[in-house]
């Protein structure tokens, strides 16, 4: 296949391309894969801004459709030489059953593979997480960490041990024969949390922010640092493996961190980054409030969620979960996707951070 494809035009199919890091992986690529003839997007909900991408030389193809359905699944993928599956139920709120994350995160991904084998599509990307690994649940600090630090990842919420499953599927399926007798190559990128233009919980703090006058409170430590990684080279990242897994027969089955130059720091001061030149402040040197007393109000959001369930959904961004991934150091240290694949960030922090500012300004004005 890689002299062949070379010279021939490829297409490609991205799984939720209408999400926030997916539309980003969509205009990346048609921005940075000069091969690229046919872009297939599939997703669940189709963004109206796919229209406009619809007049440039590529084919971009919107098709709106269920990772939970097989036979849709099949049909997307046949014909497509590489699949970047983004698509997952990013909930960590409870918003939707641990079921239904299953379904979509794992079996999803399983009809993804079986796709890619029934109809001979030899590449595939899979979007991991920083949360297979961890914050586990002793709260172990993960420091600067690589792909090969030893740490105990166990896991007990229904999201990252969904991810887990489905990296280890993805993981497992590498060298596996696809229709036509080639093997199957595979990758997986764990990306830490990912910030930039689009970025709902950031979007969430901004909110909250204003209805507090101005004013966010500080809940965790400054000490405790938290990876964090722009969209845009989380989408670079992505491009970049799709087109050297075709030609490196090294990168199957591998992962990789996806990492940049932004700055370690606590997921709260990481925020005021963006949020401060928005006329943001984060009040306090320290937490306000003792550990305790958050550790016990987030049990009583949890309580609430489950008293209310019958009538209401009730999913505040603090919970037993969030707080102890917030309150936990997880940051990574590594270069192995320069040296297994080229990778260098796209943008600089200086870029990310203002292009992330100007998008929170956009976020201000549209809604006044
Ligand atoms: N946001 C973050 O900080 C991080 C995200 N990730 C992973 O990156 C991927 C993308 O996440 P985001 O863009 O943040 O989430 P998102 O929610 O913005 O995008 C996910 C997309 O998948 C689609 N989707 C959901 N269920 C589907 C289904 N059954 N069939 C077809 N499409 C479906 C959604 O409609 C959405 O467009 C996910 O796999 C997530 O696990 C990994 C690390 C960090
Ligand atoms: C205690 C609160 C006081 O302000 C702050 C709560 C913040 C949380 C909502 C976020 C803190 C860490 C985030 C997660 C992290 O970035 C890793 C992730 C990776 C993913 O694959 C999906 C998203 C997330 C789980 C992300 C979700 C939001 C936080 C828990």
């Amino acid at each position: 296949m890689a002299d062949s494809a070379r010279a021939q035009k490829l297409v490609y199919l991205v799984t939720g391309g209408c999400g926030f890091l997916g539309e980003h992986v969509v205009r990346m690529l048609l921005q940075r894969e000069p091969r690229l003839c046919e872009l297939r997007i599939f997703d669940l909900h189709l963004g109206p801004w796919l229209d406009e991408l619809k007049t440039g030389p590529v084919r971009v193809t919107a098709i709106q459709g269920d990772v939970t359905q097989a036979h849709e699944v099949a049909a997307a993928v046949a014909g497509a030489h590489v699949v970047i599956h983004t698509a997952g139920l990013v909930d960590v709120f409870g918003k939707a059953s641990p079921e239904t994350i299953h379904e979509v995160n794992v079996q999803g991904t399983q009809n993804v593979i079986e796709a890619c084998v029934q109809t001979g599509t030899q590449f595939l990307v899979y979007t991991s997480s920083m949360e297979v690994v961890g914050p586990n649940v002793k709260g172990h600090p993960f420091y600067r960490g690589n792909e090969d630090t030893p740490y105990e990842a166990v896991h007990r919420h229904p999201y990252p041990c969904s991810k887990a499953l489905a990296e280890r599927l993805v993981l497992e399926a590498n060298g596996r024969k696809v229709r036509g007798g080639l093997p199957l190559v595979t990758c997986a990128l764990r990306p830490t949390g990912i910030y930039g233009e689009g970025h709902q919980i950031m979007r969430d703090f901004y909110h909250q922010g204003l209805r507090l006058g101005g004013r966010l409170f500080r809940a965790i430590p400054a000490s405790v640092e938290h990876g964090r990684v722009y969209v845009g080279n989380v989408a670079w990242m992505h491009v970049l493996v799709a087109r050297e897994e075709q030609r490196a027969a090294l990168m199957g089955g591998q992962v990789y961190f996806c990492y940049d130059k932004s700055p370690y720091k606590s997921y709260e001061d990481f925020n005021m980054e963006f949020l401060r030149p928005c006329g943001l402040r984060l009040v306090g040197t320290r937490p306000l409030l003792p550990y305790w007393l958050l550790v016990f109000l987030a049990a009583l959001n949890a309580l609430l969620q489950w008293l209310l369930r019958p009538l209401l959904l009730y999913a505040p961004l603090l919970n037993p979960y969030t707080l102890a991934v917030a309150n936990t150091t997880f940051t990574v240290s590594t270069n192995k996707a320069q040296r297994h694949f080229g990778y260098e960030p796209l943008f600089s922090w200086e870029d990310s951070r203002t292009r992330t500012i100007r998008w929170v300004q956009g976020v201000e004005s549209s809604s006044q």
